[in-house]
């Protein structure tokens, strides 16, 4: 594992703890029975490519690990309603407060602005989160095959798709392709490959066009990660990758959903 991806979970550990401290599991998954009703992520994707049209996750990220601050005048809520009206199929909102500044807040605050999906993107390890997720609105989550054993990796989806939200896995390289596979011939999620190295940082489309030799055919894959210009997507287009989730070319933008027509065009 890498050391930046040791050192977020070993923080998701102590911020579990302090949570749960503060409202038990038992309250929380109690609460789930008058949660709101969930928008369909996965639906939301597979729309776009009936209509021949790319998929697009569009992502409110303020700053990052590699990056530092990417956006400093962050409003998820206009972000949200700049994407929706450029053609976005879903957003992906970081809630990791530590190493995104993120917030639980700007999820919230971005699903209400618009009426897109939204992907709670955060390092989901403990059911906790998962019911947190469900209860912040969120519709779907992220798991990442890197942070997880093959038992909790199939529980946390099990429970994710139990409560009404869909499950995006993360795999980064062949070995973690092969268990993501393993979970999606039991249960119905959506793999994503992440382009960037999480050692060293590093982006490479051909990542994606690597492991999606592994794929079985027609099944949806996300291509996540370093997509920056009109050649990126034709790239992927070209090799019948159809969905993408796009963070930092659009929050560079002045006008995030106007760069999404641009890029995707
Ligand atoms: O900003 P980019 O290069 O377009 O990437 C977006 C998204 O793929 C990236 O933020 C991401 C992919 N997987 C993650 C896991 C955790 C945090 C962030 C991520």
């Amino acid at each position: 594992m890498s050391d930046i991806l040791k050192k977020i979970l070993a923080r998701k550990v102590e911020e579990i703890t302090a949570r749960s401290g503060v409202v038990s599991l038992r309250e929380l998954s109690a609460r789930v029975a008058d949660a709101s009703p969930v928008r369909g992520f996965v639906a939301a994707l597979q729309h776009k490519i009936d209509a021949a049209m790319p998929a697009v996750i569009a992502e409110v990220k303020k700053a990052s690990p590699s990056k530092g601050v990417i956006r400093p005048d962050f409003d998820p809520a206009a972000i949200a309603r700049s994407y929706e009206s450029g053609g976005a199929a879903c957003l992906s909102v970081l809630t990791d407060v530590d190493f995104f500044q993120g917030a639980d807040d700007y999820l919230r605050q971005a699903r209400a602005a618009c009426t897109l999906p939204v992907l709670r993107k955060d390092f989901t390890i403990d059911a906790y989160q998962v019911y947190e997720a469900r209860l912040l609105g969120a519709d779907c989550i992220l798991l990442i095959v890197a942070a997880l054993g093959d038992a909790a990796l199939a529980e946390l989806a099990a429970l994710a798709l139990d409560l009404g939200m869909d499950v995006l896995v993360e795999v980064h390289d062949a070995e973690e392709m092969q268990r993501a596979l393993v979970v999606a011939e039991s249960l119905p999620v959506l793999i994503g490959v992440n382009n960037r190295n999480l050692r060293t940082f590093a982006v490479s489309l051909q990542t994606t066009l690597d492991l999606r030799e592994q794929m079985p055919s027609g099944r949806l894959l996300v291509t996540e990660s370093g997509i920056l210009a009109p050649a990126d997507v034709a790239l992927m287009r070209g090799h019948g990758i159809h969905a993408f989730l796009v963070g930092e070319a659009f929050m560079r933008a002045p006008d995030p959903g106007s760069e999404l027509q641009r890029l995707f065009a």
